[in-house]
C-alpha cells in the first residue's frame, strides 16, 4: 500500500519508550490511551489490546497491526508499530484528537448529527473504504465508534481488527466465506456464509452507519444481537424515514437507500457512491466537523465523563424490592447448597441476565433527552456556577510532557445536542457519591445481557463493561501493567448462557462478531478451520453448520447434535453436563414435585441451560443455511423460543422456573 513519510520515523517497540497518559477509548478487547513517545516527544495513541480477553489468534492481531503501518491515505488511521508487553499487544498509532464518532455522539448528540456534519464525515469515511478495496481489503466493521475525528476536522477509518484481505494470489473476485462483523451494521450476504460476500458488505454497514450517525443510534440497536441477524435477513431494509426524518435531504435518503439494498449486487461501489449527488455540494471537514466539537472539552475528560454517565446510570438502575430481593436471596441460597458457589458470584452471574424488556429500557435510557446534568443530578449533583465553566473549556490538546498530568475529573461537560447547549457537572464530591453507590450496589444491579453465549474461553476472563467502567474508576488512572498487577482475576464460578459482552460507552451491539477466523485461510488443521469463533460474544463451530445443513427442515433434533462441537460453547462443564444428562421431559415432571432437592434442581436448570447452548447454536446454523421462507419462519419460531428459553436459563429467574414453572419444560418438548 505504499510507504509513508511516518515510516521514515523508527518508533521503537520498547515500551518504557511510551509513556501512557489518559485512557481515551475502550473496545470489545482493547482500551486506548494517549501516550507520548518519549524520544520524539511525540503524542501517540496505543492500543493495549488484552490477549486474554481476545478471542482471536496472534495471526489476526498481527495482521491488523501490519495492515495498519502500510495504509497510506489520509483517511486511513496509520500505525506506527505493534509489540507485545506482558500479556497484551500494544497498538501505536496515530493519535485522534477528538476521538470516534461514537463517543462524540453518545457526549453531546445523542440524537445524531446534522446533515452538514454527516455528509462530510460520510465522504472521508468513503473515500477510506475506496482506498481500501481497490487494494483489496474488506474493512468489515464500518461503525461510528471506528471512524475517529481530528481537532482540525480529519475523519479517520480506524480498527482493522475484523478486515479482510478480499483476493489473494491476484484473484480480485473472491468472495469471502466468513461471518464477521458487528451484528447491527452486518450485511445481510454476510450472515450467510454460503453465499460469499465481497466489499459490498462494507457499502451495508456505510449505509448503517450513515443511519446511526443521523440518529445517533445504529436500527436495531435496542434489539439483541441474534435477534438483530435475524431481522437483517427477514426485515425490509432501514432507511431514513420520510416522516421522521423530514430534516434531511432527499440526496442523503437515496443515497442511504442505494446502500442498503440486500441484493449486494445492487449496490454501488465505493467509487461510484463518491459520485452521488449527495457528496457533490458536502463542505470540507475542516468546516463542517470541526465545529461539532468547538465547545467540548479534552477527549479524556469527556471519556472520563462518559464512564461517570455509566456508572451513575448502574447506581440508579432500579433496585428489585425488598421482598423480592429476600425471596432472590432465599432462591440462591437454596440453588447453592449443594454446590461450591459463592453466593456473591451467583449473584453477579444471575443479574447478568436480562429479558428483552430490560434491553429496551436500557436503550430508552441510553437514549432518553436527558443530559449528565440529569443523570449527576439525581445521584446527589450540586448546582454549577456559571462562572466555573471556562476552566474546562480551556483545550491543553498539544501539551509539553512536563506539563502532563494525572487528568482530573471533569468539572463542567457542555452538553450540546442539535444547538442547544446545557451544562452539566461533575465534582470529586459526585464521583464519591457515585463509586460510594457503585460500590454498594454493583452486584445487586442487573445487568444488560442477552444474547448468544460466550466461549467458556471467554467468559472465563469475561467480566461485563459495568464492572470494567467501576473498575476503571475505582482504579483511576493506572497504566495498564499496574492494572493487571492488582487485578485478581477471578472466573466465575457459574457461566450464565445468555451472556453477551456489552460496553458501557458504546452502542451495546457494538462489539464485532467474528467467526471462523476471518482469516481462515491461515488456519491450517482442521480443527481450526471448523472453529467459528466470534468476537467477544459466542463461538459455533461450522462442523455444526454442516450437520444442520444435512438435516431436513424441522426435524432437526437437538439431541442429535449434542456431538463434541456443540459443547464448545457449553457454559457448564463439559463433566458435568456427561455425568447428568436427563431427559427433558422428566426434568419437568421433577420440577413439578413439591419436595424436589436443590441438587437435583440445579441439574434439571443445567439441562435447561444445556438446550439453551444448542439452540443458540441451531439458530445460528439455521442462519447459515437460510434458503427458503419456509426455514425462516422456523427460525421465527425457534427465536421466539429462544426469548423464552432466555428468561428461565437466568439463575435468578431459572432457578424460580424449575422449582414452580412446569410450562418450561413444555417450550422443549418438540426438541425432544
Ligand atoms: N488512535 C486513536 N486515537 C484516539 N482515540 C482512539 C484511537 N483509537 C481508538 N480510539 C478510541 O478507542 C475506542 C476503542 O478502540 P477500538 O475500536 O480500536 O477498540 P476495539 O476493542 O477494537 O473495539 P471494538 O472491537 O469494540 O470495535 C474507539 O471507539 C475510539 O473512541
Amino acid at each position: 500500500m505504499g510507504g509513508s513519510h511516518d515510516q521514515s520515523q523508527n518508533f521503537s517497540t520498547n515500551p518504557s519508550d511510551y509513556k501512557l497518559l489518559e485512557e481515551v477509548g475502550y473496545g470489545a478487547t482493547a482500551t486506548v490511551y494517549r501516550a507520548i513517545y518519549l524520544p520524539f516527544n511525540q503524542v501517540v495513541a496505543v492500543k493495549c489490546m488484552d490477549l486474554d480477553r481476545c478471542d482471536i489468534n496472534l495471526d489476526d492481531l498481527r495482521r491488523e497491526a501490519q495492515m495498519m503501518s502500510l495504509v497510506d491515505h489520509p483517511n486511513v488511521l496509520k500505525a506506527y508499530c505493534s509489540f507485545a508487553v506482558e500479556r497484551s499487544l500494544w497498538v501505536v498509532m496515530q493519535f485522534m484528537d477528538e476521538g470516534s464518532c461514537l463517543h462524540l455522539m453518545k457526549i453531546a448528540y445523542t440524537e445524531g448529527f446534522e446533515e452538514e456534519a454527516i455528509g462530510s464525515i460520510l465522504k472521508e469515511t468513503l473515500k477510506a473504504l475506496q482506498y481500501l478495496h481497490h487494494h483489496g481489503h474488506i474493512h468489515r466493521d464500518v461503525k461510528a465508534g471506528n471512524i475517529l475525528l481530528g481537532s482540525s476536522g480529519a475523519v479517520k477509518l480506524a480498527d482493522f481488527g475484523v478486515a479482510a484481505c478480499l483476493f489473494d494470489a491476484g484473484d480480485r473476485q473472491r468472495y469471502r466465506n466468513t461471518f464477521v462483523g458487528t451484528p447491527c451494521w452486518m450485511a445481510p450476504e454476510v450472515l450467510q456464509p454460503s453465499s460469499g460476500y465481497n466489499s459490498k458488505a462494507d457499502i451495508w454497514s456505510f449505509g448503517i452507519t450513515a443511519l446511526e450517525l443521523a440518529h445517533g443510534h445504529a436500527p436495531f440497536s435496542k434489539y439483541p444481537p441474534m435477534k438483530v441477524l435475524l431481522m437483517t435477513i427477514q426485515n425490509a431494509p432501514p432507511g431514513l424515514d420520510y416522516d421522521r426524518d423530514k430534516k434531511f435531504s432527499k440526496s442523503f435518503k437515496e443515497m442511504v437507500a442505494m446502500c442498503l439494498v440486500k441484493d449486494q449486487t445492487k449496490r454501488p461501489s465505493a467509487e461510484k457512491l463518491l459520485k452521488h449527488s449527495f457528496f457533490k455540494h458536502v463542505k470540507p471537514p475542516e468546516l463542517s466537523v470541526k465545529k461539532l466539537f468547538a465547545d467540548l472539552p479534552p477527549l479524556w475528560n469527556r471519556v472520563k465523563a462518559l464512564q461517570l454517565k455509566d456508572a451513575a446510570q448502574l447506581a440508579m438502575k432500579k433496585m428489585p424490592s425488598a421482598e423480592e430481593e429476600a425471596i432472590s436471596q432465599s432462591q440462591y441460597q437454596r440453588g447453592v447448597s449443594t454446590w461450591n458457589f459463592h453466593i456473591d458470584d451467583l449473584k453477579a452471574q444471575a443479574s447478568l441476565v436480562r429479558d428483552d424488556d430490560d434491553i429496551v429500557e436500557m436503550r430508552e435510557e441510553d437514549q432518553n433527552k436527558n443530559n449528565f446534568f440529569t443523570n449527576y443530578k439525581a445521584v446527589g449533583a450540586i448546582d454549577i456556577k456559571q462562572t466555573q465553566q471556562n476552566e474546562c473549556f480551556n483545550k491543553n490538546k498539544k501539551i509539553p510532557e512536563s506539563k502532563i498530568q494525572e487528568p482530573a475529573l471533569p468539572k463542567n461537560i457542555i452538553c450540546k445536542r442539535n444547538g442547544s447547549t446545557s451544562e452539566a457537572m461533575t465534582s470529586n464530591i459526585q464521583k464519591d457519591i457515585i463509586m460510594s453507590k457503585i460500590r454498594g450496589q454493583t452486584v445487586k444491579t442487573r445487568q444488560t445481557q442477552s444474547g448468544p453465549l460466550l466461549p467458556v474461553t471467554v467468559l472465563n476472563h469475561f467480566k461485563s463493561e459495568r464492572e470494567q467502567t467501576s473498575e476503571r474508576l475505582e482504579n483511576g488512572n493506572q497504566l495498564p501493567g499496574e492494572k493487571n498487577n492488582r487485578e485478581v482475576r477471578r472466573p466465575p464460578n457459574f457461566s450464565g448462557p445468555l451472556m453477551l459482552s456489552a460496553r458501557a460507552s458504546a452502542n451495546s451491539l457494538s462489539a464485532p462478531i467474528k467467526s471462523s477466523g476471518g482469516f481462515r485461510d491461515s488456519l491450517d488443521d482442521k480443527s481450526r478451520a471448523n472453529l467459528v469463533q466470534i468476537k467477544g460474544r459466542f463461538s459455533v463451530t461450522s462442523e455444526n453448520l454442516d450437520l444442520v445443513k444435512d438435516i431436513p427442515g424441522s426435524s432437526v433434533s437437538l439431541r442429535s447434535s449434542q456431538g463434541s462441537s456443540l459443547r464448545k460453547s457449553a457454559s457448564v462443564s463439559d463433566g458435568m453436563l456427561d455425568s447428568k444428562q436427563m431427559p427433558i421431559s422428566q426434568a419437568s415432571q421433577d420440577s413439578a414435585t413439591n419436595n424436589i432437592s436443590a441438587s437435583l434442581l440445579m441439574t434439571h436448570l443445567q439441562n435447561l441451560l444445556q438446550q439453551t447452548l444448542m439452540q443458540q447454536d441451531l439458530i445460528v446454523n439455521l442462519l447459515s443455511s437460510l434458503q427458503s421462507a419456509e426455514v425462516i419462519h422456523q427460525l421465527d419460531v425457534l427465536l421466539r423460543r429462544l426469548s423464552l428459553t432466555g428468561r428461565h436459563s437466568s439463575c435468578r429467574e431459572g432457578t424460580l422456573s424449575a422449582a414452580q414453572n412446569n410450562g418450561a419444560s413444555d417450550s422443549y418438548g418438540h426438541f425432544d
